[in-house]
């Protein structure tokens, strides 16, 4: 037992004697490239290779990474033996993914890959721009050399289709906001984003069913159409325009295009936006199959500071009460200008992401700049428009569930003739239903009342208005007489001098 004992330290002592010595005798160079060498040539002879996906990417998110984490999720909740569980702010679902240092295995195709997920901790001295997390993460892709092709080939689309399909599918939607004001996450993310839950859908929207169906067709064709826009040689992204007076459901038609759809939605604040760099950059970072919206765009940018119609400039500065000066906008740190604005909805940048819908609203159309109103930058012009019949009835059915036969006749013949001169809106409409929605009867009564009062209302203001245009006329018409008197009689005299410098002329 001794001599164990003897021997194993003898050994110890010449290793330790031998490290010395490599290091005393070789420069560090010489070690590193031994070590690069000897690190070669295992793996010259192991049948792995291994790919690192990290978690940022210089400063970018690297998407697959997200894409990863969601498709072993799936996978992990099932195999799984330690997990890790996450569940974001207010979010229904928990996520499911693999602990620091764990292992999973998958199979595609027949081949078998092992996912490592890695965590490191971040040495604190790296110099960075803007905060990084405290962790490194990354996923460790390791395969058999001779699957190398088919992984690379179609495993990693495969596995960010799925991720996508995934998202749409389980995810809750996601509002994202630019609030922060150009300022960056840890991440390097401009965007915040939340759960999105509007339970808006085309069926609670209640507006003229032809007009409807057109949308959705419309939206149908674009979510089918990769194949048509890739022929045509168009981006792949479509325009809408809704418009209308408040609480027509501008806002509800948007919640129901992304539930549709399954897309996220971006919502722009323009008047957080500082400059045309920023909106694009902010355009970047958006995900296909999203919805990027600019809500009440007439409001965002301040039309009456425009300068030219080619480079328009808008004070972003006034918008925001003043704290910022940007007095004539031009090229100053707080502008942006509408050809900024247009780069971002069809410049060549619009086109970095693909399956991505604008919609702007506005409840004054003829505020905004034909150039943003022109053909082929916003496709389809939506009017959202005034309580009609068709509407009536879908916010009776889903507020009340009444349909058309359950009302008594000569209720529903006055409701359908007051209702267009009564020009509510449906938001007030829904209102005066939710208060009575026990009483479906006496709900009815209140409404087709409320409507009538409305309609008279309608009327009388009509009449005083056109009373007023009378009165107007008549003061200005004796006015104009004198006017067109004195016009005639200065073009009597002024003609009178044109013939005296024909004459001059003349005797020259
Ligand atoms: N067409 C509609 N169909 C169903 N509900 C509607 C409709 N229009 C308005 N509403 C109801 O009124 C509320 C306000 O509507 P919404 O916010 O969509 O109007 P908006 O047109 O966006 O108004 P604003 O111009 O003020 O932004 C919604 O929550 C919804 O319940
Ligand atoms: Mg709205």
């Amino acid at each position: 037992m001794k001599e164990y004992w003897t021997s194993l330290a003898s050994l110890l002592g010449v290793l330790a004697f031998c490290q010395t010595l490599l290091q005393v005798v070789f420069p560090p160079e010489l070690r590193f490239a031994t070590f690069k060498l000897l690190n070669r040539i295992s793996n010259w002879f192991s049948s792995y290779c291994y790919f690192d996906i990290t978690e940022i990417d210089g400063v970018n998110t690297n998407e697959l990474y997200n894409a990863v984490q969601l498709y072993l999720s799936s996978s992990v909740s099932i195999t799984g033996s330690r997990l890790s569980l996450t569940r974001a702010l207010n979010s229904s679902a928990i996520t499911f993914g693999l602990s620091n240092n764990d292992c999973i295995v998958d199979a595609y195709k027949g081949v078998t890959v092992i996912w490592e997920h890695i965590v490191t901790q971040r040495q604190s001295q790296t110099f960075s721009w803007r905060p990084l997390p405290e962790e490194k993460r990354g996923f460790t892709l390791r395969i058999k050399k001779r699957d190398k092709k088919l992984i690379l080939d179609s495993y990693l689309d495969y596995i960010m289709e799925k991720a996508n399909e995934m998202r749409r599918k389980n995810q809750d939607r996601l509002l994202y906001t630019n609030s922060r004001g150009g300022s960056l996450d840890s991440r390097g993310h401009p965007w915040e984003s939340v759960p999105f839950k509007h339970p808006s859908t085309f069926e609670t929207l209640a507006m003229d069913p032809v007009k409807k169906d057109e949308i959705l067709k419309d939206l149908v064709d674009f979510a089918n159409g990769q194949g048509f826009y890739q022929k045509t040689g168009r981006a792949w992204k479509r325009g809408y325009l809704l418009y209308g007076p408040p609480g027509t459901g501008k806002s509800s038609m948007i919640a129901a295009m992304a539930n549709y759809l399954g897309y996220d939605i971006y919502d722009l604040e323009l008047t957080e936006v500082h400059t045309n760099s920023e909106l694009r950059k902010l355009l970047m970072k958006t995900s296909s199959k999203s919805i990027i919206v600019i809500e009440d765009i007439d409001c965002s940018l301040n039309l009456t500071n425009r300068k030219n119609s080619s480079n328009t400039y808008y004070d972003v500065g006034e918008m925001r009460g003043g704290c910022v000066s940007g007095e004539d906008g031009a090229g100053g740190n707080n502008t942006i200008t509408l050809s900024g604005l247009l780069n971002f909805t069809d410049g060549l940048w619009s086109c970095c992401g693909s399956e991505r819908i604008f919609v702007f609203t506005t409840n004054h159309i003829e505020k905004l700049d034909p150039a943003l109103l022109r053909s082929g930058r916003m496709d389809m012009h939506i009017y959202m428009s005034y309580c009609s019949f068709p509407a009536l009835k879908i916010l009776l059915k889903n507020y009340l569930g009444i349909d058309e036969g359950d009302l008594d006749c000569a209720v529903l013949k006055e409701l359908e003739d007051v209702v267009d001169k009564a020009e509510m809106t449906p938001a007030d409409v829904s209102e005066l239903l939710i208060k009575n929605r026990r009483d479906k009867e006496k709900a009815a009564r209140e409404l087709l009342e409320a409507l009538k009062v409305m309609a008279e209302r309608r009327a009388k203001n009509a009449e005083d208005m056109e009373e007023e245009e009378q009165e107007k006329r008549a003061l200005e018409s004796p006015k104009q007489g004198c006017e067109f008197q004195e016009e005639e009689e200065s073009c009597k005299e002024g003609k009178g001098d044109d013939e005296k410098d024909d004459n001059s002329t003349i005797e020259k």
